[in-house]
Order: C-alpha cells, then structure tokens, then sequence
C-alpha cells in the first residue's frame, strides 16, 4: 500500500525541530512520504531525516498543499489563519495536525493528548473530524500530571500558578533570557572572584537589571534575576489569555464543555529553560485518602511519576533541571492543605517543547497512520 503523504511545516522551527528530532527517534519517517513545505525557502533541498524528499515546496501554495493526504504545521498562528481556511474552502479534505492554538476552540477540531483523550480523538474521527491541534503546554502538562484525579471525577476545582520557562516565547526568548544572565554575571564577576560584601554585589546586580544594558527586545521586561507575572493578552475580565486557556482547554480535552470543571489561576514568566512547572490547589470532590490519590496520579500514564513528598527527592527530582529533554512528568508536593482534607496540594514540571507541544502532534500522526 503506498504511503501517506505528509506535508510538514514548521520543521525548522523551535517546536518542529523538536517535533522532528523526536519523528527520527521514533522512525516514523519509514511510515511516510514526507514532503517539506517553507514560506522562506521554497526550492531548496529538503532535509534528510533518513528519507529523501524532493525540493522545499512554498507552504502558501494550495494546489501543492492539497496533494497531501496529512499536514502537520508548527508555523505558527497567523500561518494557519491564513492558509487552513483556503485550503478547506478548496475542497481539500485531508488531515490537520497543528500546533498552533487559532483553530483550538473550533468546533471542527479536537485538542489532541492521546494519553488522556484517546476516546475523544477515536470518537472524533469515526465522526469524520480532520483537525486536530495540540494543547496548550501548561494545559497538556497538567493533564499529563493530574489526568487520573480527573479520570477518576475527584476534581470539584482547581487553581493553577505557574512557572513558565523562556522557551514558551520562542527561540529567541531563550536567547535573551541566556544574554541577560551573562550580563547580570558579568557585571560582578571581579566582585565575586575578590570576595566582595554581599549587598555591594546585590546592588550592583540590582542596578544592571534596572539599567538598559539588559536586552529586552522579547521579553520587554527583565526576566534574569526577576520574574513577570504575565503571559498573553488581556482578557475582559482581567485574566491572561494564557490563564483563560486553562479552563476552556482542559475542559474541551476532557470533553466536559457542557459541566465544566472551574479552572483559574495566575500564568507567570520565569527564568527557565523550557521546562513549565505549576504549584496547584485542588478542590476534592471527597475526603480522599493519601494512597489513593498517588495511585490515581501514578497510574493514569506511562509518562507521570509520583515523588514523595520529602525534601531531598523533591530538589532532585521535581525540577526544570532534572526534567528538561525528557518525556517524564514528575508529580509532587502531593499532601493534603491545612484548610482540609478536601484541598489538596501538588506541584509538576514537564518540559513544553515535549509534551508540551511537539509530541502530542506525533503521536497524533502516528494514529492516523494505524486508524
Ligand atoms: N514555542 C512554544 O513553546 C510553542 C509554540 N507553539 C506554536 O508553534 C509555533 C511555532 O513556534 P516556534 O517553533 O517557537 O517558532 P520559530 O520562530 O522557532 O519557527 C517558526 C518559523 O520561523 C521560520 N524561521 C525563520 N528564520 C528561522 C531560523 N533561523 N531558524 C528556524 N526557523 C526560522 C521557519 O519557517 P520557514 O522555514 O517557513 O522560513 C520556522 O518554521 C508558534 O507560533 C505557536 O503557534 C505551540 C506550542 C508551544
Ligand atoms: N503561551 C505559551 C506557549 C505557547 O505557544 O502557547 P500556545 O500554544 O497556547 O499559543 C508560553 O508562553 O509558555
């Protein structure tokens, strides 16, 4: 039988290089045609991820696009906005998968995390649905850490606080996150190697960060030595789009739109890499006991892991330092709040360029390619 062809857009970017390094590790690329599409380099050679390809072809091109017979896009949002609609008006009808978050809400498309909604994709595409789009990173990496709590219907609320790496601004976030840790550092090197008083140093770390040496082009704040308390546009009401996401995605993962669970929050900026970590307090349902919440949590994936809640594990374990390049979902802080034994504590890291992004989209893929 011949093989899906599968247009790939994206694939140099951030998340579609991860999104590729990760399609090599797993050798999906023996299970497609792959065809590389650009909006900046058309006619160039392909990459070679162990299959050849013809030719980069423009990822504006419809009649090209619409030879495909899957699209996976991690160009971004104004990308799709304006590609998706002609190329559906066209009369292509072909599978989406994107990492982009224009189409999430739609109701033609499925937010896809397989781990914890195979049922609704299944669903989705015996109904004939042919857009799927991955989450958003805290999103997924919630679900990817508390899935069971809502499996098993423990879940009356919930708020979340974040601590969101660089990486979710994109690469050249990270890169002036980095140059701003080098000038703070540099600014006090000699002080540091001469045993200087401490809050001389402080101060003059202080006056770097204030001072326009730092480069703020992306961030538009300091984010080395500091932290900002906002993701996203404004909504309405006050929220971050970013801390909007929480409740109306994971509610339409879940499938509950109709009874949905309350979700809120404060979304914050901090100086990590690509690794999101969220501090959360939980609403019980009931007075469930200890054991049977770490096995609920432990047994919801292949990926999530339980750390006791201990300090020494915890500083090993549950953190951006430990869990960054990989898949594992670490889940801690786990005890019951001193304002009772409904609410319940916890605390996950995941990195957001994995789980967060690139691979819920692979996996995505590759159910296209058994269905
Ligand atoms: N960053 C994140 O954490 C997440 C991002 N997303 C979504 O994915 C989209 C893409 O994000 P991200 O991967 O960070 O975006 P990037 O800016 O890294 O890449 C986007 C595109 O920029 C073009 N480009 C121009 N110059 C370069 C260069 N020097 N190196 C690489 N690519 C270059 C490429 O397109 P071309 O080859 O056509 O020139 C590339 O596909 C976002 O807009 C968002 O919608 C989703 C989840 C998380
Ligand atoms: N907004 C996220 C990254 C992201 O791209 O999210 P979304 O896929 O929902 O646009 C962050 O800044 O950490």
């Amino acid at each position: 039988m011949a093989q899906k062809r599968v247009g790939l857009v994206g694939w140099r970017g951030m998340v579609g290089s991860v999104l590729m390094q990760r399609m090599q590790d797993e050798g999906d690329f023996n299970q497609i045609e792959p065809i590389f599409f650009t909006t900046s380099q058309a006619g160039q050679a392909a990459p070679n991820f162990g299959k050849e390809a013809p030719a980069l072809k423009d990822a504006t091109d419809i009649e090209e696009l619409k030879a495909m017979d899957i699209i996976i896009t991690c160009q971004g949002g104004d990308y799709t906005n304006d590609v998706y609609p002609k190329l559906r008006a066209s009369g292509w009808n072909g599978y989406w998968i994107d990492a982009a978050s224009s189409l999430r809400m739609d109701d033609e498309a499925i937010i896809v995390l397989d781990p914890v909604n195979m049922n609704v994709i299944k669903d989705g595409l015996a109904n004939g649905v042919k857009t799927f789009v991955g989450g958003n990173c805290t999103v997924s990496l919630m679900l990817m850490g508390l899935g069971g709590l809502f499996q098993n219907d423990v879940v009356e609320w919930m708020t979340s606080m974040t601590y969101q790496a660089a990486s979710g601004g994109g690469a050249r976030h990270m890169k002036e996150l980095i140059s701003q840790m080098g000038i703070i550092h540099g600014s006090v090197a000699d002080d540091i190697a001469s045993s200087a008083a401490i809050l001389d140093i402080d101060r003059k770390v202080a006056e770097t960060i204030r001072s326009d040496q730092m480069p703020l082009d992306n961030f538009g704040a300091p984010l080395a030595g500091s932290l900002i308390p906002w993701i996203d546009s404004k909504l309405d009401n006050g929220q971050s789009r970013e801390e909007w996401k929480a409740v109306a995605e994971t509610n339409k993962i879940l499938g509950l739109d109709k009874n949905p669970i309350p979700i809120d929050g404060t979304c914050v900026r901090i100086g990590a890499m690509r690794c999101h970590s969220q501090a959360f307090t939980i609403k019980l349902k009931r007075d469930v006991p200890m054991d049977e919440i770490n096995a609920m949590i432990a047994e919801a994936n292949d990926w999530v892991k339980v750390i006791p809640n201990e300090r020494d594990i915890t500083a090993q374990e549950l953190t951006p330092a430990k869990v960054t390049g990989t898949l594992s979902v670490p889940v801690g802080r786990l005890r019951k709040m001193n304002i009772g034994n409904e609410y319940l504590n916890a605390f996950s890291v995941g990195d957001q360029l994995l789980w967060g992004a690139a691979e819920p989209l692979r996996r995505m893929l590759t159910i296209l390619m058994d269905n």
